[in-house]
């Protein structure tokens, strides 16, 4: 089938085709019920219960995608978003356009030294050779390091290199490097420190600042669901109605907790929303103000404000 001309009157969606991001991504995916099947080697994928085509891009091409319309709506890295609004005329308005900060896929754009130099500054770079996948943002870094205004030929050499930038430094091709650092092995494993920071960065839904649909927010509305589903569990516990008010304080929820009346007198049940990583200290907080019978749930999906 030549899925290019099914596309008219769908909702175009890029989804990174590989990398870090595109797990996480394919999760979000199902657990909104965007139901599709992608063919071997294509990069375009009809979904079958909404009209919506996905469109499988390198993270690093979705921005230009959306910027100039040509999809509606896409997830990559906010580093990607920053590296094509720093390739913008002064005063150019990005197309590209932030929904949603999508919580997986952290990291940090960094500048990186070997670690037995003498560099410690990112100033120290000034005038010497710099290697990154992130032109743009590096460009802007150094422009900002020396004072010089746009347009200016910058002293800093900034070399593009696709992918495996650690070896830059090791092999001589440059004294410093700006690249992606998540738990530090890779920067480690080459002999490499950080010494300064570009931009943090985690996944982020975006859309083309000309599209509206009903769909575009129905999907929005379904994927922020799910990331909200991720982020929480829901708590519930017994609690004297004397401790409810230190005990609402615990568990304030996302709006307000659900007190429900037991059977037993004086007593309530408490239901309120947590966030996943603060439920350990929540429960202990909980215990010492007298709660019972804690109970921690899954959400398998939510609608909330
Ligand atoms: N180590 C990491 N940990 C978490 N997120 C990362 C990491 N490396 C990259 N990312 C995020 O994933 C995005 C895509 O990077 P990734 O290296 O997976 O790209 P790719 O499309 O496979 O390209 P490449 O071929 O250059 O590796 C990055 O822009 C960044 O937002
Ligand atoms: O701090 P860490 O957890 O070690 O992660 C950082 C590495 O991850 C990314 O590369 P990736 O492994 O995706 O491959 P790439 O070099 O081909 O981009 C990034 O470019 C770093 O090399």
């Amino acid at each position: 089938m030549d899925l290019v001309n099914h596309l008219e009157g769908r909702l175009l969606f890029a989804v990174p085709k590989k990398g870090r991001l595109q797990q996480a991504t394919l999760d979000l995916l199902s657990g909104s019920d965007v139901q599709f099947r992608r063919e071997t080697r294509l990069d375009i994928a009809l979904v079958k219960n909404l009209p919506i085509a996905l469109i499988f891009l390198p993270a690093a091409d979705i921005p230009t995608f959306v910027g100039e319309g040509r999809v509606d709506i896409g997830i990559t890295g906010r580093d990607q978003v920053a590296e094509h609004d720093a390739t913008l005329a002064k005063g150019e308005i990005s197309g590209v356009e932030e929904i949603l900060d999508l919580g997986f896929g952290g990291c940090k754009l960094q500048v990186q030294v070997p670690q037995k130099g003498d560099i410690t500054e990112a100033k120290q770079l000034v005038g010497r050779n710099v290697v990154t996948s992130f032109t743009a943002l590096t460009d802007a870094f150094f422009r900002g390091l020396e004072g010089a205004q746009p347009g200016e030929k910058l002293q800093t050499k900034i070399k593009y290199v696709g992918g495996s930038v650690e070896a830059a430094c090791a092999l001589g091709v440059a004294d410093g490097i700006v690249d992606l650092v998540e738990s530090g092995e890779t920067m480690k494993a080459a002999g490499l420190k950080a010494i300064d920071t570009v931009v943090e960065s985690t996944a982020v839904l975006v859309k083309s600042r000309n599209s509206k649909s009903e769909l575009l927010d129905l999907i929005a509305a379904r994927i922020r669901g799910v990331i909200t589903a991720q982020r929480f569990v829901l708590c519930q516990y017994n609690i004297p109605r004397s401790e409810l008010a230190v005990a609402s304080k615990i568990t304030p929820g996302k709006r307000a907790p659900t007190i429900t009346a037991l059977e037993e007198e004086n007593w309530v049940a408490v239901s309120s929303m947590v966030e996943k990583k603060r439920v350990a200290t929540v429960m202990d907080e909980l215990i010492k103000v007298g709660a019972t019978d804690i109970l921690v749930l899954n959400i398998a999906n939510s609608r909330t404000d």
